[in-house]
């Protein structure tokens, strides 16, 4: 039997909300299920047009009949967004996207009793490509698990994780993680425009390049090291390069830049209170 559609409640129609409602609607979510709570009337405007989906000035008025409010406002402003939240009559199940903040603390800030899931997406979501890490506190059922699922699996992968404590590296991995590949980005066309390549050949093919390698990470059975062998000649122009990159110290760099983003998931919490 076909489960009906939920109501879904946007709380916050920025950045990641936008990728999230955009890939939904891509995917063929109605855009009379999707609700939004967006305090700029310009971005209220512009979700409206682009998307077709109801938008409202007031938290409360957008949550009410939900059946799942997604909290994707920054982590500075969850806990009086909450606040105002608290109360809300329909026992929705509640998703945060935001980064650090605990579903202890979402808990509490809501009233507590309440059904959490936590999740991590990314922008990729908007072309149906995001990563997302889910997980439920132990007030959720297995239908609140099964919904959660369902909205982030239409958008991507939805990958639950063992702990809530791991959920800030997963942020630091797959949430952030698109930033770095777009670094890389401007890093190869700022190196190939040194090299003397004109601004639009190094763009295209720098481009193709990163897609034509997540491509094959994604579809072959190859891991990551076996592909980097495969395109490493001995004594070749990759191997130089390699070398230049791992004698630079690379791996340690990417290795503390995750360990700072996860840290900094950790401080948004702990700044936001209790
Ligand atoms: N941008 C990204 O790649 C990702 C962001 N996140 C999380 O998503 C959340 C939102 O981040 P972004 O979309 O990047 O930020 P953003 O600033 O683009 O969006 C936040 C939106 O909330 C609205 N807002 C401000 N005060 C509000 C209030 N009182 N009630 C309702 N809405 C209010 C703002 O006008 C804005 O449109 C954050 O918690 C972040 O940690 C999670 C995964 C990836
Ligand atoms: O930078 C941030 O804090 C958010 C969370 C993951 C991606 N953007």
């Amino acid at each position: 039997m076909t489960q009906p559609a939920p109501t879904l409640c946007f709380i916050g129609g920025g950045n990641m909300a936008r990728c999230l409602i955009g890939g939904l609607r891509q995917r063929g979510t109605p855009g009379h299920q999707i609700r939004v709570a967006e305090p700029m009337a310009a971005a209220r405007e512009a979700l409206q047009t682009e998307f077709d989906v109801a938008c409202f000035e007031s938290n409360r008025q957008a949550a009410e009949q939900a059946d799942c409010v997604v909290l994707a406002v920054k982590p500075q402003i969850m806990h009086t967004v909450c606040q105002e939240l608290h109360g809300h009559s329909g026992r929705p199940l509640w998703v945060s996207i935001a980064a650090g903040i605990t579903s202890t603390q979402l808990d509490t800030w809501l009233g507590g009793d309440q059904r959490i899931v936590r999740c991590m997406p990314n922008t990729p979501a908007l072309l149906g490509v995001g990563a997302t890490g889910l997980v439920a506190n132990v007030a959720c059922h297995e239908a609140d698990r099964a919904l959660a699922e369902r909205i982030l699996s239409a958008v991507g992968i939805a990958v639950w994780i063992a702990q809530e404590a791991q959920m800030d590296a997963v942020t630091a991995l797959s949430g952030s993680g698109p930033a770095y590949s777009f670094l890389l980005a401007e890093a190869m066309q700022a190196a190939a425009l040194r090299q003397g390549l004109d601004a639009e050949a190094a763009r295209r093919l720098t481009y193709q390049t990163l897609l034509g390698a997540a491509r094959m990470l994604s579809e072959s059975a190859e891991p990551a090291d076996q592909l980097r062998k495969r395109v490493t000649s001995p004594g070749g122009t990759t191997q130089a390069a390699i070398e230049t990159l791992q004698g630079g110290g690379f791996e340690a760099l990417i290795d503390r830049a995750i360990a700072a983003a996860t840290r900094r998931g950790a401080e948004l919490a702990a700044a936001a209170g209790n």
